[in-house]
């Protein structure tokens, strides 16, 4: 199987080291040939190390994607548009498609699904979710004899490994970020971490996979991690929780479905607890299959390369063999969409931090509040003064209508002794 790879960044380079390393055993042990046949990358001094090891190179991708001897485009490059180009022309030329890119995967893949089934081509996506876990091969396969009912996951690498970083070491927040950075997890535009987008792409294509329906990732509540403090972080850790980014995706009784990303208040009992790090997971809770918990390294360069290097010893089996035709991918389209629950309609236990200037009677008012709006209180915590002027008042509330938190934190934002923007974070249970 000749492929062309476009991108020799973080991933790219990476699968170009495990193709070095294990073509040869895929040839004798499997008895398929992996060639790299053609590297593209974005300029002549990227290309010049691969050159000068005997690769063909080139530095246009649309020259390599009209090559008629290639049967794999492997796209590691990234972003919306371009990739949409390219992977468009490549089934229309009738190549194969691997590719880690989650963002357009989101954004197009009602797009690229449907024309890959016209055009008979697989499009592989293993690398896209969870980096080097399989999920995308066991949620097509594994546990097709079951109904995923719930599924909660830690899906990006670079907020997992901030928030463990903050709660195990205390570092700030930049410091960690700027580690993560150096270790080739976070996206090039680190945002799209941070706020969660990255997150709520993948959640989008796994609830689409639990579903069977169009799930757009647009629609989907998102709330990243930019605004925990070290102080929630802490907070939690006495309370006998951690702070996680979730990804989550419910099945609702009317074949509704109820997606979002925000970080939650995890039981330290929880799988979900002990995931720390780059470390990815998948908690999935299944109609006949029960719980399980797929989990591995969700970022960084031989994980995930490790993964299109799967999706390529696949995709060879079957075409090599003509043994499996492309997995039918029509409910990646748009007529066929999901209808999302609206997060005012959801409903949790939340913890809220109060930031305000004195503790004289402002307590009895947010309570006052609370109570107004059918809110029960589980319990309050008023922290220690840290500041002359600044004092903390922790809330945990019984299970809650969102809307109806946010009514009452409307109303205790605008009392003149709260001095900060009230903090809300879910609890997973
Ligand atoms: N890093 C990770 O852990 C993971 C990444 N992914 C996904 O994998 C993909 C690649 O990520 P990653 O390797 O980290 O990103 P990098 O930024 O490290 O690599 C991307 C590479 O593509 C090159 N490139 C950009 N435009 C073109 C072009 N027009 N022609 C040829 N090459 C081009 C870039 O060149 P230049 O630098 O000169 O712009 C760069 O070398 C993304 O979709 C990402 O979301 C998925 C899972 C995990
Ligand atoms: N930036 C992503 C990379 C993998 O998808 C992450 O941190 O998880």
């Amino acid at each position: 199987m000749r492929i062309g790879l476009i991108g020799t960044g973080t991933i790219g380079g990476g699968v170009v080291e495990i193709l070095e390393t294990k073509a040869a055993q895929y040839r004798e042990k499997l008895g398929i040939n992996l060639e790299l046949a053609c590297i593209c990358a974005k300029s002549d001094e990227e290309v010049a190390p691969y050159k000068a090891k005997g690769y063909k190179t080139t530095t246009d991708a649309m020259t390599m994607i009209a090559d008629p001897t290639i049967d794999v485009v492997v796209e590691l490059a990234g972003g919306y548009e371009m990739p949409r180009k390219w992977i468009t022309t490549a089934l229309e030329n009738k190549k194969h498609i691997v590719t880690a890119n989650k963002a357009m995967l989101a954004k197009y893949g009602h797009e690229v699904f449907p024309l890959a089934e016209k055009n008979n081509c697989h499009v592989l996506f293993e690398a896209a979710v969870g980096g080097g876990i399989p999920i995308i091969r066991s949620m097509q396969e594994g546990f097709v004899g079951s109904e995923v009912e719930q599924l909660s996951c830690i899906i990006n690498g670079t907020c997992n490994y901030i928030l463990s970083r903050m709660g195990e070491s205390g570092m700030s927040f930049e410091d960690a970020l700027k580690e993560a950075q150096l270790n080739g997890f976070a996206e090039r535009n680190p945002t799209f971490d941070i706020e969660g987008v990255d997150s709520a792409h993948k959640t989008a294509i796994l609830s689409s996979l639990c579903s069977g329906k169009y799930v757009d990732f647009e629609k989907i509540h998102v709330t990243g991690v930019a605004k925990i403090t070290a102080e929630d972080i802490s907070n939690a850790k006495e309370l006998g929780y951690k702070i996680k980014l979730l990804g989550i995706y419910r099945r609702g009784e009317d074949g509704a479905v109820d997606a979002r990303v925000h970080p939650c208040l995890v039981p330290n009992d929880h799988l979900l607890a002990s995931v720390d790090g780059v470390i990815n997971a998948v908690y999935l809770h299944c109609d006949n299959l029960g719980q399980t918990l797929q989990t591995g390294a969700g970022a960084g360069r031989l994980p995930t390369a490790s993964a299109v290097v799967a999706d390529l010893v696949s995709l060879a089996r079957s075409t090599d063999t003509g043994s499996r035709k492309p997995l039918p991918m029509g409910w990646f389209n748009k007529e066929n969409a999901a209808k999302l629950v609206p997060i005012s309609e959801t409903s949790s236990r939340y913890y809220l931090r109060f930031t305000t200037k004195d503790s004289f009677g402002v307590l009895a008012s947010i309570t006052g509040i609370f109570s107004q709006n059918e809110i029960s209180i589980e319990s309050i915590i008023q922290k220690d003064v840290k500041d002359p002027g600044k004092v903390s008042i922790v809330v945990i509330s019984e299970c809650t209508k969102e809307s109806k938190m946010l009514t009452a934190l409307e109303a205790i934002d605008s009392l003149s002794s709260v001095s900060e923007k009230s903090q809300m974070i879910r609890f997973l249970k």
